[in-house]
Order: structure tokens, then C-alpha cells, then sequence
């Protein structure tokens, strides 16, 4: 039996990259789209390229949380909405027994203060919050499974948080002094129109912003102090780059033990067997345009005798391992299917 899965927010970046994975995954049905905007239309007159990859007849419905949980037939729900509107949909869809897998900031944090201080207002449902799990496949501690939803991690924060976690946990490098510089894909801001997003305004252009507490800063810092087991501070400094998809950060951290030698052997210890982590010699550097359309994170590293810092590089495609492509992870482990299923 196929799974059924629903996504609300299906006219959004990450919700129609979640359209082309689900529509291709060999094990789901992909039983209901939802949006506001498009509810009624026909899902293959809106996105053409899906044309016969999804039944003809499948049409946007409007995102409807009562009628979602009224479907006794749906197994998983994928909310691609943006944050403070996912918590709403997830309160009453989990309150029904529904799987939930949120793509949105509103799931990600343990602390509830610490997601008032990043996003400016209390958690609006910190009931729900204390029973969801965090998860990066290749990082998360087992047992987050039993959780009735799982938050899907930020773009940044998968680039940042894969590969320095084990070598925290392993004593490789220093917990402060850490700095990453990150640039980003234009999508990563959503479909939304904004002035400074128009290509008039990016194109031939790269800028920083959100300094110097960008909001994933929270879910970076917070992590990556479970894995070292005391507070971990670093600087995150996030760039708009002129490019459709992509996220390449370039980390620089304090060595604790430092030989590229030791590195390597936590990474391959760690991600043994992981296909959706791309470990590169020391000396290349990963490549945003290697991994669009992948749910690859690619990482390297170089050790700099002059500074005793690691330089520690990675990138990924922000809606596929950033967004959409984990979460299709995410329910293929939660729901026992072979974790690449779908995805490569
Ligand atoms: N873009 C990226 O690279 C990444 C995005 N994310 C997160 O995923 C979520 C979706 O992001 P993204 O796809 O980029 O965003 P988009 O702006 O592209 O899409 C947002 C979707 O939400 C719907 N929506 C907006 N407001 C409401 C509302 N008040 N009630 C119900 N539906 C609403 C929109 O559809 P309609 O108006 O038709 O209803 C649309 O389908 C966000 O939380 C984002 O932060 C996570 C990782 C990476
Ligand atoms: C380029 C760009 O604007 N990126 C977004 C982050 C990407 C994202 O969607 O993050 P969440 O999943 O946490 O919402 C930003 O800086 O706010």
C-alpha cells in the first residue's frame, strides 16, 4: 500500500519542489494539494512540467486544516507554509492524529524564549512544541521517531549543522571563534514578490544581510550546543547571491585537534553509509551547481597552519536538502521506507 500524503502550501518554492519529489516517489500517493490562491485550479495547468507525471484530474484545494483531518485516508502531511501560519495547521492536524512533517521555523527550537527572542513574539502553540523533534537524518539522535511531528531544518542552518556536529561531538574543534559566511539562492526567500528580490535588483549582485542575528542563528546555536554539550557561539553572516538555487557556506573554526587527518575520520565514521552527505578530499572545494535537483549536502575541509583554523566548506540545493528533499527523507525513515527512496 502507497502512502497518501497531502501538502498545504503547494503553490509556494518548497511546496511544488515537494510536488515533483512526492509525484515521482514510488511509495506515495500524492492524494491532496493545498493552496489559497489556487484552490479549484487544475494542478497541471498551473505547473505544466507535471504533466503526466500527476493524475490530470488533481486539482489545488484550499488549505482547509478541518477538512485535512476530516480525510481519515491521509498518512502524512507536509505543511510548506510560511512560519507563524504552519503552527496554526499543525495544532489541529496533530490534534486529530495526523503525521506531520513542518518545513517552517515553528517546530525547530526546544527553547520557547529563545524563539521569542529570534522571532519577536511568544511561541504560539509551545504545547506542541515540546513534543516535536528536530531532525537532520544524518545527525539526530535516534528516538526522535515516536514524536507526532517532526520539524524539517532551515536551508542554512542543514549546511552549518551537518558537517560541524560530529566533529563537536568529538572533540575536533573549539566551541567559540567559530564565523560561517553563507550565500544563498534567490528561491530561498520564497515565491513572495518583493522589491529587492527582482532580478533587476539581485542580478550581478551579492549582499549580506540579517546581520548579526539572522533567525537561524537560533536553531544553529542551539544544536550545535546539544552536540558539543556546552554553548557553542558562532557568527553567522547569510548573502544574497544572484543564483536560483544554492547554499554555499565557508565556516572557519578554532581546531581543538588539529589534523585534517582526524576530521576526515569523524566524517567518515559519521556519515558511513549516508548517500545524502557528499564528502570531497581536503583541497576541493563543493560546488553549488554539482548538487541542484540533489538532496546532497557536499562538504570539505582544509587545515590552515597560519590561523590553526579549520576551513571547512559545504553546499547543497536549498529546496532539495535545504527544504523539501529532507523532508521527503524525513518521512521515508519515519515511515520505514529505505531512506534515499525517491530521492535518487
Ligand atoms: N525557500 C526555501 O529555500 C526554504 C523554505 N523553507 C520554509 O518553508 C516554508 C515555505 O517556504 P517557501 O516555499 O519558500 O514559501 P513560498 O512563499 O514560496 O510559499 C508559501 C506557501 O504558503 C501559502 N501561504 C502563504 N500565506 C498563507 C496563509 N496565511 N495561510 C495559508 N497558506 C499560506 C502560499 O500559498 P497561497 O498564498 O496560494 O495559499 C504558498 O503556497 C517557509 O516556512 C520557509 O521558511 C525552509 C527551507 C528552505
Ligand atoms: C534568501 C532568504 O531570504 N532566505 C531566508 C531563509 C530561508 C528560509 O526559508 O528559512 P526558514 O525555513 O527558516 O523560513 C531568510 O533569510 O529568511
Amino acid at each position: 500500500m502507497k502512502l497518501k500524503a497531502a501538502i498545504v502550501g503547494a503553490s509556494g518554492y518548497s511546496g511544488e519542489e515537494l510536488i515533483r519529489l512526492l509525484a515521482g516517489h514510488p511509495q506515495v500517493d500524492l492524494a491532496a494539494v493545498t493552496s489559497r490562491s489556487l484552490a479549484g485550479k487544475p494542478l497541471i495547468e498551473q505547473m505544466p512540467q507535471f504533466r503526466g507525471l500527476v493524475p490530470a484530474d488533481l486539482c489545488f484545494t484550499a488549505s482547509d486544516a478541518e477538512a485535512l483531518t476530516a480525510d481519515a485516508s491521509l498518512d502524512v502531511i507536509f505543511l510548506a507554509l510560511p512560519h507563524g501560519v504552519a503552527a496554526e495547521y499543525a495544532v489541529t492536524l496533530v490534534a486529530a492524529g495526523k503525521k506531520v512533517i513542518d518545513l517552517s521555523a515553528d517546530f525547530r527550537l526546544g527553547c520557547p524564549k529563545l524563539y521569542e527572542e529570534y522571532y519577536g513574539k511568544p511561541h504560539p502553540e509551545p504545547e506542541l512544541l515540546e513534543k516535536a523533534a528536530y531532525v537532520i537524518p544524518e545527525v539526530t539522535p535516534d528516538g526522535w521517531q515516536s514524536a507526532p511531528l517532526i520539524a524539517s531544518p532551515g536551508c542554512y542552518p542543514t549546511s552549518i549543522i551537518t558537517p560541524l556536529y560530529p566533529l563537536l561531538k568529538n572533540g575536533i574543534i573549539k566551541t567559540t571563534g567559530i564565523v560561517a559566511n553563507s550565500l544563498s539562492g534567490i528561491s530561498g526567500a520564497g515565491r513572495k514578490t518583493a522589491e529587492h528580490l527582482l532580478f533587476a535588483e539581485r542580478a550581478e549582485s551579492v549582499k549580506a544581510y540579517g546581520l548579526p542575528k539572522h533567525r537561524h542563528l537560533s536553531e544553529i546555536e542551539e544544536q550545535l550546543s546539544d552536540a558539543a554539550g556546552e554553548s557553542v557561539v558562532i557568527n553567522f553572516n547569510p548573502h544574497l547571491a544572484p543564483m536560483r538555487r544554492g547554499i554555499a557556506s565557508t565556516i572557519t573554526v578554532p581546531a581543538a585537534k588539529p589534523e585534517i587527518e582526524a576530521l576526515y575520520s569523524v566524517w567518515e565514521s559519521a556519515f558511513e553509509g549516508r548517500a545524502c552527505v557528499g564528502i570531497l578530499p581536503t583541497g576541493q572545494t563543493p560546488d553549488t551547481a554539482h548538487t541542484v535537483g540533489t538532496n546532497r549536502v557536499d562538504m570539505s575541509a582544509v587545515y590552515d597552519e597560519r590561523t590553526g583554523n579549520f576551513v571547512i566548506t559545504s553546499a547543497e540545493d536549498n529546496l532539495v536538502k535545504g527544504a523539501s528533499g529532507q523532508a521527503v527523507q524525513i518521512m521515508n525513515l519515519w515511515f520505514g521506507l529505505k531512506e534515499t527512496e525517491g530521492l535518487f
